[in-house]
């Protein structure tokens, strides 16, 4: 059975995958958390995966990189600086990077894209999330994987029409550009909601997690995928045959 070495693995993610992680057909060859070494269980196990913090990305992309161990990695809050070292650990190892691992939200990004591509710019973008108290970044990754999506359907970066929340004189929408607003409370394990809004109707297309397995299922199809593949970027829709 492939080895899983778990980046992040007494966090509420970790503790999904560890629980699923044997019959999906894999085996936990160990995990690090917080002040811990990952370049020894990067040696020992097929693939790596990491839920952990975006500090600590840059060491485990090394510690990968140096065994020469595929990794997935899903931990969200990533800056630009964070993917360019993970373009850059590509050329030497796989890696498969998501702000989510689950089967419904990868179909969901081929929806708004697909949405975004035949609507026109007259059709305004927002995009609503909502996650449990304990969560640390906003936008989501997942909004954010959702932007990138409706931002490529329209044949734009993300970057250029990225409107994070709202709050005071903010003055009228500008067309073209793509909203976020993000709640937070209590236990939701992950809503997202997409929302195409013309003149006189609105088209809302969403997601709903109700339970971490849904990441954790991902996670592990994506490093059992991913385990022995060349170096390069790869992506959840070619794991999932989507
Ligand atoms: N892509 C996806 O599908 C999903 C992504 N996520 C993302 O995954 C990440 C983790 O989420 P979640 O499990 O809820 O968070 P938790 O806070 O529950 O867990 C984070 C884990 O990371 C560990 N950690 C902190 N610093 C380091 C470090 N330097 N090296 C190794 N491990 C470290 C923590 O260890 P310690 O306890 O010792 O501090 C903890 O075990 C978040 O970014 C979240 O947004 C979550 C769900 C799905
Ligand atoms: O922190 C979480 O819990 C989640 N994080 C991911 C994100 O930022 O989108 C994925 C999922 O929504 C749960």
């Amino acid at each position: 059975m492939t080895s899983i070495g778990i980046y992040g693995s007494n966090g509420r993610m970790g503790r999904a995958i560890a629980t699923i992680a044997e019959g999906e057909g894999a085996t936990v060859a160990g995990g690090v958390d917080a002040g811990g070494d990952p370049f020894p269980l990067a040696q020992t196990a097929d693939v790596l995966v990491d839920f952990s913090t975006p500090a600590a990305l840059e060491s485990h992309l090394a510690a990968a990189v140096a065994a020469r161990t595929p990794i997935v990695i899903g931990t969200t809050g990533l800056m630009p600086t964070h993917h360019a070292l993970i373009e850059q650990a590509a050329d030497d190892i796989a890696v498969l990077q998501t702000g989510n691992t689950s089967l419904g939200i990868t179909l969901l990004n081929i929806l708004v894209r697909e949405a975004a591509a035949r609507l026109g710019a007259d059709w305004d973008i927002e995009i609503a999330e909502m996650h449990h108290r304990h969560k640390v970044d906003a936008p989501s990754g997942t909004a954010l994987l959702l932007g990138e999506a409706a931002a490529a359907g329209r044949g734009t970066r993300l970057a250029e029409v990225r409107v994070d929340s709202r709050a005071g004189l903010v003055g009228a929408r500008s067309e073209g550009t793509i909203g976020f607003a993000s709640l937070r409370g209590g236990s939701v394990v992950g809503d997202h909601q997409v929302i195409f809004a013309g003149e006189g109707e609105r088209i809302e297309i969403g997601h709903r997690g109700e339970d971490r397995t849904i990441f954790a299922r991902g996670a592990l199809k994506a490093a059992l995928w991913l385990a022995g593949r060349a170096p390069g970027r790869y992506a959840m829709a070619e794991v999932l045959g989507l």
